[in-house]
């Protein structure tokens, strides 16, 4: 497969001798391509990304990139360390301004009517700073005051979403005691109270373990089953591949190649497909010093 093809279909720029088919990895949505007007392409479209680009001071990290995210997908976005990731899904959750480009939810420009955005999508942000003077139990309950449910709403969900991330033994336990995973998954449960649409979670598993994990992972199925759509970023090329239905694949402030993970990897594995495509691995003997005695 031409990774070059694939790189030129997910800009934008597919070329006029790929007439006779779909693109293998086009990032366009079925509406963008001006197909089956039936259906309402805020609904289709979990987020829509539009020539999004952001710098910091004069150095730009994020190049005017596309992308749509289908509704009901589980979505995987990978890239190396300082790719990008980061930086975009902030902007696509109303959390960083973009230098330009726009952003949607469910058709709703995240920057134009943010309140209505931010009620449809959770968020886990990365390096996740919490109130953590608050157990965790009192975390959860914020959030989803804040959000504007009623406090009886708020109780039966904590209650359920610490025991769905085997929290319920720590629910009173200040969030400054807690590990890393349990860190993670307290801020994860604070994502999911509201019952947002769309949940955009940055490295979800980091330091979570095995167990919790899967636990998190079905979850996550579960909602993607009811029609919820699920954006993750990762490192973890085995897990994107188990898990996700969809990737896309960054570097350097660009997306490479997007599609289903199946268009995406063909016949090879998604992490050989993102090796060859990223680059960068390093030809070495070792570190001399290292090891020698
Ligand atoms: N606030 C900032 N000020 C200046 N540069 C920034 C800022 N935030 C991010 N960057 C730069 O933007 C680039 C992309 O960073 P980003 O955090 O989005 O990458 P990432 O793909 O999420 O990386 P990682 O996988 O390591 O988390 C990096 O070069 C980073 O140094």
């Amino acid at each position: 497969m031409d990774r070059d093809t694939n790189h030129l279909s997910t800009t934008g720029q597919q070329p006029a001798s790929d007439a006779g088919g779909p693109p293998p990895f086009d990032t366009t949505s079925p509406d963008r391509q001006g197909t089956d007007a039936a259906s309402a392409p805020s609904v289709r479209e979990a987020i829509r990304i539009d020539s999004l680009s952001r710098a910091f001071g004069d150095r730009e990290v994020v190049h005017g990139i596309d992308l749509t995210i289908p509704s009901g997908s589980m979505y995987g976005l990978v890239g190396r360390n300082g790719a990008g990731k980061t930086t975009t899904l902030s902007m696509a959750t109303g959390l960083l301004r973009p230098t330009s480009g726009s952003v949607s939810i469910r058709g709703i420009d995240v920057w134009q009517r943010p309140r209505e955005a931010k009620s449809l999508v959770g968020v886990l942000p990365d390096g996740v700073h919490l109130f953590d003077r608050l157990t965790g139990r009192q975390l959860i309950t914020y959030a989803g005051l804040l959000h504007g449910l009623d406090k009886e709403t708020v109780s039966e969900r904590s209650e359920d979403l610490l025991k769905a991330m085997d929290l319920t033994d720590s629910a009173n336990t200040t969030v400054t005691d807690y590990s890393a995973g349990m860190r993670k998954k307290i801020a994860l449960a604070s994502a999911m109270v509201h019952a947002p649409k769309v949940l955009v979670l940055d490295e979800p598993f980091e330091s979570v373990d095995p167990v919790s994990a899967s636990n998190i992972r079905d979850i996550l199925a579960g909602f993607v089953r009811n029609g919820g759509t699920v954006v993750v970023s990762s490192h973890v090329m085995d897990l994107v591949q188990r898990m996700c239905d969809h990737v896309a694949i960054m570097n350097q402030g660009s997306i490479l190649a997007a599609g289903t993970v199946d268009e995406v990897r063909g016949e090879s594995s998604l992490e050989d497909v993102f090796v060859d495509l990223v680059g960068g691995r390093v030809e070495s003997e070792g570190i001399s010093w290292l090891g020698t005695s």
